[in-house]
């Protein structure tokens, strides 16, 4: 049988700062990959996590980790996006203070994947009842919209977030979300008439026109060229 050593060494460290030699690069990065191979993408460094994007659906999500997570602290429980939440949240309602959690990295990342899940998570641990559930609604529905008017495809990125988002969530004394705010920075606006090759034009763009299609091309008298929507787009600035 495996003894702790031997996992170790397979599976690796879960908080960085467990590393003999933490202060080398090459050790964090090789620590990263062997928690990657074992299907492992969180990876504490303290009490900041770093996410490796798996680009494939681990069943991490699921309502059984969810309730694993809640009321659990931070440290007792394998590193996870769901903790990070938990630990905002709980220290939040238990300080009566407020808390931020920052979200960092590259394109393609899985930035925008990991604030859904902590949206979910926060939006899944309050309580319920009809006031609530709407803001709650609000808040979580809002999503789909926001991406659709910001978000594109990139090269690298199907679902790219062409906006800096700011997402304030305002919670009464016993931490049940009772509004919210998301502001925008830096809408990649330039977009809406120019696009490298290969990327597209925002999302809402081919969702409305796919819906109104059949009905403007029709009074227009046009027909639809699969490879090129450069007549939709003229359709649509009418
Ligand atoms: N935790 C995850 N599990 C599985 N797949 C993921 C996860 N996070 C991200 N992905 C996949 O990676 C894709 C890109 O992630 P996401 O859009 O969150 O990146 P991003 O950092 O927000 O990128 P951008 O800065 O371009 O907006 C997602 O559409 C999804 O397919």
């Amino acid at each position: 049988m495996e003894n702790i050593l031997e996992y170790r060494d397979r599976v690796g460290v879960p908080d960085a700062i467990l590393l003999e030699d933490f202060e080398s690069e090459d050790a964090f990065i090789e620590n990263l990959r062997k928690r990657y191979c074992e299907n492992q993408i969180y990876t504490y460094i303290g009490q900041v996590l770093v996410s490796v994007n798996p680009y494939k659906d681990l069943q991490i999500y699921t309502d059984l980790n969810f309730e694993k997570y809640r009321k659990v602290n931070f440290y007792e429980v394998p590193p996870h996006v769901y903790a990070i939440a938990e630990n905002a949240y709980r220290s939040m309602t238990a300080e009566n203070c407020d808390h931020c959690i920052l979200i960092s990295g590259e394109s393609g990342s899985g930035k925008t994947e990991a604030s859904k899940h902590v949206l979910h998570f926060i939006a899944a641990s309050s309580e319920h009842h009809r006031d609530i559930d709407t803001i709650r609604d609000k808040l979580v529905n809002s999503n789909p919209l926001l991406e659709a008017f910001g978000n594109a495809k990139t090269n690298r990125n199907d679902n790219s977030s062409r906006f800096g988002k700011y997402m304030d969530i305002e919670c009464d004394f016993k931490g049940d979300p009772i509004g919210g705010h998301v502001i925008n920075y830096l809408l990649e606006k330039s977009r809406v008439i120019h696009q490298e090759k290969g990327e597209r034009n925002f999302h809402i763009f081919y969702q409305l026109l796919a819906g109104l299609e059949n009905d403007i091309l029709s009074k227009l008298s046009l027909k639809r060229d699969p490879n090129n929507y450069h007549y939709l787009r003229q359709g649509f600035k009418w």
